[in-house]
């Protein structure tokens, strides 16, 4: 059993989750957290451009139209995609807990097909945090907030400093989003503040 393997239930014993204080007010809409981000930049042709508000508590609304490059089938959505929609839903979260964390594991239902054309409504909420694991689960309805379901996510993310970026990222992107003004603006709000 290697940590794929982990439930995504938190265990007895996780910490319910806790909004922070500076955490954008619900109704805020949230913005890239990267320009060149593939579910959220505004400057990636080939992305999502997946739109997130801040919800009450420690959720998360946000929506997603189908356009003709995400298709998997004729006329309807890859289930990558949709996979990927819901994993940068839930990973909006980071913004309410102020922590900065990546997807360890996410295990998606496909319930409905989604045609070209439809809006996904999607909201994500985390369901405890035990350690540096965040779990957390997501739904995603067809055309309306409380439309058909079309697609779930079960997840859990694990906490990691910044470094796990600059360590990890490609030398060229890591320095063009370091020479970016709005991308220091993000890792600041991220940056631990004892
Ligand atoms: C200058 C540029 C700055 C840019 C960014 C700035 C700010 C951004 C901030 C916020 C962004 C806001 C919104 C983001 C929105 C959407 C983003 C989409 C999210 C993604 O798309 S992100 C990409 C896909 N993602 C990865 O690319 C991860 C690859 N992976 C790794 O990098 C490592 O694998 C890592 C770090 C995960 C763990 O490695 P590690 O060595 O740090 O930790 P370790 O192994 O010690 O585990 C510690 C505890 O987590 C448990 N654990 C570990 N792995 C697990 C797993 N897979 N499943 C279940 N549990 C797991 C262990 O079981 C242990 O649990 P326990 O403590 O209980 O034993």
């Amino acid at each position: 059993m290697g940590p794929g393997r982990t439930t995504l239930v938190p265990p007895p014993g996780a910490a319910s989750p806790v909004r922070h204080p500076e955490a954008p007010a619900p109704g805020t809409l949230l913005g890239p957290h990267y320009d060149q981000c593939f579910g959220c930049g505004e400057g990636q042709p080939h992305g999502l451009h997946l739109q997130a508000r801040a919800g009450e508590g420690v959720s998360i609304t946000a929506e997603f139209t189908v356009q003709p490059a995400h298709q998997g089938a004729p006329g309807l959505a890859h289930g990558g995609v949709l996979a990927s929609a819901l994993d940068e839903t839930l990973g909006s979260l980071n913004w309410l807990l102020r922590v900065i964390a990546v997807t360890g594991r996410l295990e998606t239902d496909f319930v409905r097909p989604v045609p070209v054309g439809a809006t996904l409504h999607l909201e994500a909420r985390c369901m405890g945090i035990d350690g540096r694991k965040i779990y957390a689960s997501a739904v995603g309805r067809i055309d309306r907030p409380d439309g058909p379901v079309a697609v779930r996510a079960d997840a859990v993310f694990i906490e990691v400093k910044l470094d796990h970026f600059t360590r990890n990222g490609r030398p060229e992107e890591i320095k063009a989003a370091m020479a970016d003004p709005d991308q220091i603006k993000v890792a600041r709000a991220f940056e631990v503040n004892p």
